[in-house]
């Protein structure tokens, strides 16, 4: 059995600890992880887990204060893991959190992880997340708001709501009900307070309806995921990061797992951040971490090429 792969995220961020707390919990498992980062760090770390060595040498992170040579690390340590996925090395990627600010000051040329992975394993990507209350698929997220009503084309729509399926489907749900978010308020009260809706979404939803029945039209981004915390949809598509986002981490943000579909490999990843305001002080929870390495030994385990 090949080992998944955790990459460290920068390294003067709340990653390390994670990484370290998952280890300590998990000794009888270490065997099955290559744990990818500094060397440095890597020779705290418990036995157990094939460690490999990125970046410089003798790199030592300060949490909270992250630095270039950091983001180096973090780069360094994403390239390792999705190249030794591609030679057949590791089953899949866990990703620790980085520092887009950070890593695009030293010239990393993607706006988030997803892209990157998307790109090295030539994938069409979705981001997922799946939390213990709400599951939600987004059609667009690392882009500017007044850009995403021109994004949402027919071919994003599709493959979006197949990521959504996928998600549910992952947990068994043979027919997934899945609650379109509106772009606009209410909706577009039919064209009212605004026209993307009625134009093109509802159309291209339409057409979809066949390959999943469950599929609603657009619905009131206000109240779906109320509605669907009361057991009305299996999984929400939301049109733009916060809009999905914001209600995932208020209700599930211990739990919430991001989950990259549409590339050829396993790749999951904490709904959090780098939290460099509490790095190094005991005060990370890792169980977000933990459910993302459940997530992915479990697409694994069922799907070992999880392309849509
Ligand atoms: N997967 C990723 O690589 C990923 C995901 C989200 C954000 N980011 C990046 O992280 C950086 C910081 O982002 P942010 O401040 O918006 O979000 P954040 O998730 O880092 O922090 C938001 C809040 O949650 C707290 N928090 C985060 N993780 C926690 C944990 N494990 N336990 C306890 N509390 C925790 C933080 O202290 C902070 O108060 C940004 O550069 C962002 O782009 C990366
Ligand atoms: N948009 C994600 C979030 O807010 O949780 C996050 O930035 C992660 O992005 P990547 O998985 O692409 O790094």
């Amino acid at each position: 059995m090949k080992p998944l792969a955790f990459t460290c995220g920068d390294p003067a961020g709340v990653g390390p600890e994670i990484i370290a707390a998952w280890l300590l919990a998990h000794p009888a498992e270490a065997a099955g992880i290559a744990v990818i980062g500094p060397a440095r760090w890597l020779e705290t770390l418990p036995a157990g887990p094939q460690k490999v060595a990125v970046g410089l040498e003798d790199y030592i992170a300060a949490p909270g204060q992250p630095d270039g040579d950091g983001a180096l690390v973090a780069w360094a340590a994403m390239e390792r893991a999705a190249q030794g996925v591609l030679a057949g090395e590791f089953s899949g990627v866990v990703t620790a959190p980085v520092s887009k600010e950070r890593l695009a000051a030293i010239g990393y040329p993607f706006p988030g992880q997803t892209e990157f992975f998307a790109a090295h394993w030539q994938g069409d990507p979705v981001m997922c997340f799946c939390g213990g209350r709400l599951r939600v698929a987004l059609a667009t997220w690392h882009i500017p708001l007044h850009q995403v009503g021109r994004a949402l084309g027919p071919h994003l729509l599709h493959r979006t709501v197949a990521a959504a399926a996928e998600l549910a489907r992952a947990e068994g749900i043979a027919v997934p009900r899945i609650g379109v978010c509106g772009l606009n308020p209410h909706a577009g009260e039919g064209g009212l307070l605004g026209y993307e809706e009625k134009d093109f979404i509802n159309p291209a939803l339409e057409h979809l309806r066949p390959e999943f029945p469950g599929l609603s039209l657009c619905q009131p981004g206000d109240t779906l995921f109320a509605r669907a915390l009361r057991g009305e949809f299996d999984v929400i598509v939301a049109l733009y990061h916060d809009q999905g986002l914001a209600p995932l981490k208020t209700v599930d943000f211990d739990e919430a797992v991001n989950v990259t579909l549409g590339l050829p490999f396993v790749r999951t990843s904490p709904d959090h951040g780098t939290a460099f305001g509490i790095a190094g002080r005991g005060q990370a929870r890792a169980t977000s971490f933990t459910n993302a390495v459940t997530v992915a030994r479990r697409l694994i385990a069922t799907r070992p090429s999880p392309s849509l």
